[in-house]
């Protein structure tokens, strides 16, 4: 199914070809004059023998040698400049592709449940090291291959007849290594991807690992396929290295070939001593970009593949979204006949639920498992498109608000909370510079101030893989005070309570109160029943349809014993 373009790809997809084209047009008019500017050593040479050693004249000898040595500076400034140009452009590409495609690849990973940051990273890393790098020059350089072979013909015809058999050979030789290498490279590539892959998947669950005895069993897996992959590379390798060994020394015999061509012509008084020298300088600049033409040529073939996934991320996968901020509302929230099916499937998981709520009110949400309630919430803060129906927030659609101004609307503390890498206080203030006093503000209606008390360094304490680890508990309350930041109004809470104790519970059912004093929308998924108390209307969602919604003690009341819903009603009807 075709998704939504980003708001901006086609004008992105634009200024990244703009940006790349005109690079490259720069880098070219640069190419002619540097390509020109290789003579200068041929040529001197050819002046040397031909003028100087002839005429014996020193005055001629400075007089070149200066000639020589402006023309090499000149050479030396303009190839600096032409690596500068890839790599302002490098940086260019990336600056302008950064974000949209960032934005793009989060956007596909909440759709397909699998992350595509990594590759969509990947893939602007690839495009940035192909512009820097040596491959992007490979055409500038080759087009100018022909020229330099006109010259060995212009000089003699059997310096042209030799560069052109040599150059045919190189090309050879480089198509027969790559058809040789480049499969079974490809297989010990991914044969080396799966293994890093794999064990790097299974140590992430180190702890069941060790308590289970399993690290022998795991280690003998991943050598017998480290072994096979191993095997793959070495035969590689030893291939590439005989193919590249041969190689060198046909460039070798090439040398010869063009030098004793020129010593017959000499000896034969058709060419000058000097044009046998530069010939073959000549003829080694001629031949250098066939030897890179064929990786080259792979290089470029790879940077193209990471643009056409950068260009498909951004043109059916990003989110179409608005890109003007809309101002806070006071936050009537509606849902209209929401429906969502998993792009691809034909069974919905909710099946048209509509309800609304309005600015104060706390809606408790519960249900069997997989009744659809974590799919709901993601409905609800607009990261899921809705496949029919709408979520709506004082009349503005919530999946197609603009997510900076979205953000300060919303808080969302989902069922598994993931803090990143940052202090405690940087986590709270959603990783925007904190303003000190929001992010005590929250704090403290999270209930977790003294909580962060306690830490080493208090709201400066770092989390992350390096930093402090938080119980689950601790997590989840951290998350909390993330949530109700900057006072959001609409705050939607996927099983809130699920890692607290008693205090937690008390400090959570604090916050929720204060909230809807404040006038938000909470909404409350969870399966201990002990927190429903808080709520002042109950849902009940079983296989992706609402059965019950209304006040919590009616609904509480209005189940029967013998209705397959959660234990949590029945728990609550003896509180109601
Ligand atoms: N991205 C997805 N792809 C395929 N199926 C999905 C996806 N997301 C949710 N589902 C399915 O939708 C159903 C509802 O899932 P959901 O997580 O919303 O249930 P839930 O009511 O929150 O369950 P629990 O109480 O166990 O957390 C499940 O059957 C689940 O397998």
């Amino acid at each position: 199914m075709k998704r939504p373009a980003h708001p901006r790809a086609a004008e992105i997809i634009h200024e990244g070809r703009k940006a790349f084209v005109s690079g490259l047009v720069y880098a070219g008019i640069l190419s002619a004059f540097i390509n020109l500017l290789q003579l200068t050593v041929p040529l001197f040479m050819l002046q040397v023998h031909d003028r100087v050693v002839n005429s014996q004249s020193t005055d001629t000898l400075v007089m070149l040698i200066i000639v020589a040595v402006v023309g090499l500076g000149i050479y030396c400034i303009l190839d600096y400049v032409r690596a500068l140009t890839f790599q302002v452009m490098g940086s260019k590409l990336v600056r302008k592709l950064n974000l949209p495609v960032l934005e793009a690849a989060v956007s596909a990973s909440v759709t397909k449940g699998v992350s595509q940051s990594a590759q969509a990273i990947r893939d602007l890393n690839d495009i940035r090291a192909f512009v820097t790098g040596n491959a992007i020059s490979v055409p500038l350089e080759a087009i100018w291959s022909p020229i330099f072979l006109a010259v060995l013909f212009a000089l003699h015809w059997l310096y042209g007849l030799v560069a052109l058999i040599s150059a045919a050979i190189i090309l050879s030789l480089s198509l027969f290594s790559d058809f040789l290498t480049r499969r079974a490279m490809k297989r010990a590539n991914e044969s080396s991807m799966q293994n890093i892959g794999e064990i790097s998947g299974s140590l992430r669950h180190s702890e069941a690992i060790e308590a289970m005895g399993m690290l022998p069993a795991l280690a003998g897996r991943w050598r017998r396929s480290q072994l096979h992959t191993q095997d793959l590379l070495d035969a590689t390798t030893r291939r590439g290295r005989a193919l590249a060994s041969f190689t060198r020394t046909c460039r070798y015999m090439m040398q010869i070939a063009v030098l004793s061509t020129g010593a017959i012509l000499v000896i034969q008084q058709e060419v000058s001593a000097g044009s046998m020298v530069a010939s073959s300088i000549i003829m080694g600049r001629m031949l250098l970009p066939f030897d890179s033409m064929v990786d080259g040529w792979r290089q470029w073939v790879l940077a193209m593949t990471a643009w056409s996934n950068v260009q498909d991320l951004l043109e059916n996968q990003a989110p179409q979204r608005e890109t003007k901020p809309t101002p806070p509302t006071q936050g009537e929230l509606s849902i209209d006949r929401l429906v969502y099916a998993v792009p691809g499937s034909d069974v919905p998981i909710l099946k048209g639920l509509s309800f609304s709520l309005s600015p104060g009110e706390v809606l408790g949400v519960i249900g069997p498992s997989a009744a659809g309630k974590s799919t709901l919430a993601r409905l609800l803060i607009g990261v899921t498109k809705p496949t029919t129906g709408g979520v709506y927030l004082d009349g503005n659609n919530v999946y197609l608000w603009e997510r900076g101004s979205f953000g300060d609307m919303v808080g969302y503390l989902p069922q598994s909370v993931s803090l990143l890498d940052g202090t405690i206080r940087d986590n709270i203030a959603r990783m925007r510079d904190a303003d000190p006093r929001l992010v005590l503000e929250a704090a403290r209606l999270a209930d977790v101030h003294d909580m962060i008390g306690r830490l080493p360094l208090g709201y400066d304490t770092r989390l992350g893989d390096s930093g402090y680890v938080l119980s689950g508990g601790q997590r989840q309350r951290i998350g909390l005070a993330r949530a109700v930041y900057g006072r959001p109004r609409l705050v939607v809470l996927d099983e809130p309570n699920a890692n607290l104790d008693a205090d937690g519970e008390r400090a959570l059912i604090r916050a929720i109160e204060a909230l809807r004093a404040d006038g938000a929308i909470v909404i409350l998924i969870a399966h201990r029943p002990s927190i429903m108390q808080i709520a002042d209307k109950l849902m009940v969602l079983q296989d992706g349809k609402i059965t019950q919604l209304g006040p919590r003690a009616a609904v509480v009341g209005a189940i029967t014993p013998g209705e397959k819903t959660v234990g949590a009603v029945m728990t609550l009807r003896g509180k109601a």
